[in-house]
């Protein structure tokens, strides 16, 4: 059943002030900022400098978030009567909440007019509910869920983590995922200072009593059994505990009783209290002024500083938009988490395996190998890693791996360029190659000179004492550069010159003459075989 959210009535029948405000939009898995919202809200003159506690409510969809949030409004709207929860006959109204499997709220909303208490100490502190869209419902990614928890818990004083029946493992392993996302945005890795202030585990629908009573000493004591360190513990169940004992300066557990089969079943039931179990009602009675009561309030800091409403809207803009960004990883399933750890772990070894398998024939202490043997050789490994990397077992999937087998391949043929190059450089034909180029051009240029001097063209003569000049100069160079370490990028050049004018000269030169000499044998072999044999 939907409620009408404008201008609802309290307990007390005056009409309650204020609607909710959309302050964070939930889109297509992105969040927008509603600045001018936010503003109208929190800059409003009569506050904007007045200290703030945030009391914001989260966890999964579905258990009653907003629906409490709507007696957090009766108790601050009810300035301090006694009689706040009101008559039995009227509807539960302020932020809209209703019965059914679907989600109802999105993103993150706060109520437009914030309330003004007065501490003992005298000082007016302004308090402001936020309720956030249910985390796990079917349409929302780990990092929408993520993002709207670590927001709220970033912004608020006071975190409410509601559950139902029990503290369970998977409620610290998501609040640890959640808190952690929320810790890196605001790059508090030193782990001295607790990065976030108030957090109340809210069970709901606590059915245990017999163990551990409703209400705050009940909770405390299952807190205390559910985050204790030992010994004995696993690492992991080690880490989480104290990961989430790190974030939080306060920590605190509420057992609530279930409010009825009215409450959690009836599709008529609109909130009125003469269908909640008095159970329910006596502990609502505790807890909303155990989170509310003017001094029990805790006011927002950031940083150890007590702020104002003007320096929450800073903060809101500043985090939204870190959230907004590509500089934060992206949290990820479990299930994902560890595909992708297996994968990568599948990689790695593989492509070890390949290069030690390659070592064994061309590493450092082998001497060189022929290219084709080269290449047969990178095969072969290529296909024992290859084969390696399919036989391990890996999480999620062959499609899922099929990225992974991709990226080792190229990974591989990264290897295996090094490695040519590694054995080109073993080759003493290779490394002697430029010497050998200047030395050749300049015997042929010696020779030409001489031969153009007899047959008297004296300007080819000297054109070719002039190369013959350079050559050496350019083969002093070289040797000077290669014996010396110096200026290594001149010998580099020498080297691409004398590479040119091998692949484009003397190489040509070569099969040339190979080409040549073939023809000669073959025409020789011709002539031999076609001459009448004598006897
Ligand atoms: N079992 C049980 N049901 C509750 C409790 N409190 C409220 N409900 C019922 O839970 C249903 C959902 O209430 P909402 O307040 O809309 O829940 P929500 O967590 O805000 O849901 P989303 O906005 O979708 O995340 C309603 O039918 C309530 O009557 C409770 O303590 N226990
Ligand atoms: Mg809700």
């Amino acid at each position: 059943m939907d409620h009408e959210i404008l201008a609802p009535v309290s307990a007390q029948g005056e009409r309650l002030k204020g609607q909710p405000i959309q302050i964070v939009e939930a889109g297509e898995h992105t969040f927008k900022l509603n600045e001018e919202a936010l503003e109208r809200v929190l800059l409003n003159p009569e506050i904007q400098d007045k200290k703030v506690a945030v009391v914001s409510v989260a966890g999964a969809f579905r258990k009653g978030k907003s629906f409490l949030l709507d007696f957090f409004l009766r108790y601050l709207n009810a300035k301090g009567d006694p009689d706040w929860l009101g008559d039995d006959e009227s509807p539960l109204e302020g932020f809209s909440w209703r019965g059914g499997s679907e989600r109802e709220t999105t993103g993150i909303l706060l109520w437009s007019e914030p309330f003004v208490c007065k501490t003992s100490s005298g000082e007016e502190i302004v308090v402001l509910l936020m309720d956030t869209q249910g985390a796990f419902d079917s349409e929302s990614t780990v990092r929408d869920c993520a993002t709207v928890f670590a927001l709220s818990t970033m912004i608020s004083s006071v975190q409410v983590y509601n559950i139902t029946q029990n503290i369970q493992e998977d409620d610290l392993q998501h609040l640890q995922l959640f808190t952690e996302y929320g810790r890196l945005a605001l790059e508090a890795n030193d782990n001295i200072s607790k990065p976030f202030q108030c957090l109340e585990f809210l069970v709901r629908d606590w059915s245990f009593p017999y163990e551990a009573d409703y209400g705050a000493a009940g909770g405390r004591k299952i807190l205390e059994r559910r985050l204790q360190i030992s010994d004995k513990q696993h690492n992991e169940l080690q880490q989480l505990r104290s990961h989430i004992k790190s974030c939080f300066e306060n920590i605190g557990c509420f057992l609530m009783p279930h409010p009825g089969l009215k409450v959690a079943t009836n599709p008529k039931f609109d909130g009125r209290l003469k269908d909640i179990e008095p159970d329910f009602k006596d502990k609502l009675q505790i807890l909303v002024p155990l989170l509310l009561d003017e001094d029990n309030l805790k006011i927002k800091e950031m940083n150890g500083q007590k702020i104002t409403c003007r320096e929450l809207v800073e903060y809101f803009k500043a985090y939204i938009k870190i959230y907004q960004g590509e500089e934060l990883p992206e949290p990820k399933s479990m299930l994902l988490a560890t595909a992708e750890a297996n994968n990568l772990a599948a990689v790695s070894s593989s492509k070890s395996r390949y290069t030690k398998e390659m070592e064994k024939i061309c590493g450092g202490d082998k001497p060189y190998l022929h290219p084709e043997q080269l290449e047969r050789e990178h095969i072969r490994c290529l296909t024992i890693a290859m084969d390696l990397f399919d036989d391990t077992r890996k999480m999620g999937g062959k499609e899922f791996s099929s990225i992974y087998k991709e990226q080792l391949q190229k990974d591989i043929e990264e290897a295996n360029d090094n490695f040519k190059s590694h054995n080109e450089g073993k080759n003493i034909f290779s490394s002697a190659r430029t010497p050998a180029v200047l030395f050749s051009v300049m015997a042929i240029a010696y020779f030409l000179s001489g031969f153009f001097g007899i047959i008297g063209i004296e300007s080819f003569a000297s054109l070719m004492n002039w190369a013959l000049g350079i050559f050496l100069i350019l083969l002093i160079t070289w040797i000077y550069c290669r014996y010396s370490g110096d200026h290594a990028s001149i010998g580099q050049h020498i080297d691409q010159v004398a590479n040119v004018i091998w692949d484009k000269a003397l190489m040509q030169i070569y099969t040339q003459a190979v080409q040549q000499g073939i023809k000669q044998t073959a025409k020789q072999a011709v002539r031999q075989n076609s001459r009448p044999k004598s006897d």
